[in-house]
């Protein structure tokens, strides 16, 4: 399989998160990506390209235009005041507060975001950028005819949506790949998110759509983040309703039931046809990952791409969370191995 990928991902590291009432050090950082990319180059799961560059236009067929001009700009704006540290936001328009958009950075930073695991340094823009032409540039591949490619994205994208960045991600890239899709005559596109964290924004940006069916399984929002989105009961909304499936599990799921809820999805996968699959790969579901509560361990990576494979579609990857930086490149890399094992 493919893998597409970008140095310039290093470009981007925060130094602090604010998580369990501390700023600790974070966690989305560019090991987990050089993890991965280097276990691909050992197994020899295939080449390995640079992207190609796709401008704004794709990024704004999924993204507010404001929110885009915004995080383009904002590192600027923020050195202009003197600050040379990294962006974080702490003021957020929650319930019956005005959505109208401030004119101070502190207040469009908050505005455009949900939480404060979104530092923004010198480097972000050319990261994030690049992180959705790695994305799109695996699209393309696919569209050439690949049964599978790997985008090896860094930063993540699959908490962010049209307006507001949150949880490491800052552009969507799932998204904007499975807008490419149908923007380039797809009728419908299948996104599968196996990340232990609820793609919330995946998720609001085709909630009212049925050209994209939304499929998740994640740790249940009553007792993980992201908290407000992933409930069962979601199923889209408008002619949307019925294309959006999650499947929120317990604190301590492991593959035996975890693999049910995967079957679920699949079968809604099969029942909807889609030209093609789009899988929003987090490896945070593993037993030893820092952040997270599910008990996957790196055999059940293999398992999980051989169910994917069986679906017989062509598969776009796009990399997500993960943050047991040791076993990331191994739990990653045994998906797609796991679905390139599968003829
Ligand atoms: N700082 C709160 C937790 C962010 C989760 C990021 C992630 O892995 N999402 O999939
Ligand atoms: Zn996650």
């Amino acid at each position: 399989m493919l893998t597409i990928y970008s140095d310039d991902h290093h470009l981007h590291h925060g130094k602090f998160e604010l998580i369990d009432g501390q700023l600790t050090p974070c966690f989305e950082k560019p090991s987990r990506a050089d993890m991965v990319l280097a276990r691909a180059q050992k197994v020899n799961l295939g080449g390995v390209a640079a992207p190609r560059e796709f401008g704004l236009e794709p990024i704004l067929r999924v993204h507010d235009s404001g929110f885009v001009h915004f995080l383009k700009g904002a590192w600027a704006e923020w050195q202009a005041m003197g600050r040379d540290y990294d962006m974080l936001p702490f003021t957020w328009p929650n319930r019956r507060l005005r959505q109208t958009i401030p004119d101070c950075i502190d207040g469009k930073f908050g505005y455009y975001s949900f939480d404060a695991g979104v530092p923004i340094t010198a480097g972000t823009w050319q990261a994030v950028s690049s992180s959705v032409n790695v994305a799109l540039t695996g699209q393309a591949e696919l569209a050439k005819g690949a049964r599978g490619v790997f985008s090896l994205c860094r930063p993540p994208g699959h908490h962010a949506a049209a307006d507001y960045m949150g949880g490491y991600c800052y552009f969507n890239n799932a998204a904007i790949a499975a807008q490419a899709c149908l923007d380039q005559g797809a009728a419908r596109v299948a996104i599968l998110d196996v990340d232990y964290h609820h793609g919330n924004g995946t998720q609001d940006i085709f909630y009212d759509r049925a050209d994209v069916l939304f499929t998740s399984i994640h740790g249940d929002p009553r007792f993980e983040y992201p908290f407000f989105l992933g409930y069962a009961d979601e199923k889209g909304v408008g002619v949307g309703e019925g294309f959006n499936f999650n499947y929120p599990l317990a604190a301590g799921s492991d593959w035996s039931v975890w693999s049910l809820a995967l079957a679920a999805a699949c079968r809604q996968i099969a029942a909807y046809g889609p030209d093609v699959l789009i899988v929003s790969l987090g490896v945070d579901t593993f037993k030893e990952d820092p952040i997270s509560q599910f008990k996957l361990d790196s055999p059940d990576y293999l398992r999980m791409g051989e169910t994917i494979g069986k679906l017989g579609l062509q598969t776009l990857f796009v990399m997500e969370g993960g943050y047991a930086v040791e076993e990331i490149g191994i739990n990653a890399i045994n998906v797609l191995q796991g679905f390139d094992s599968v003829q």
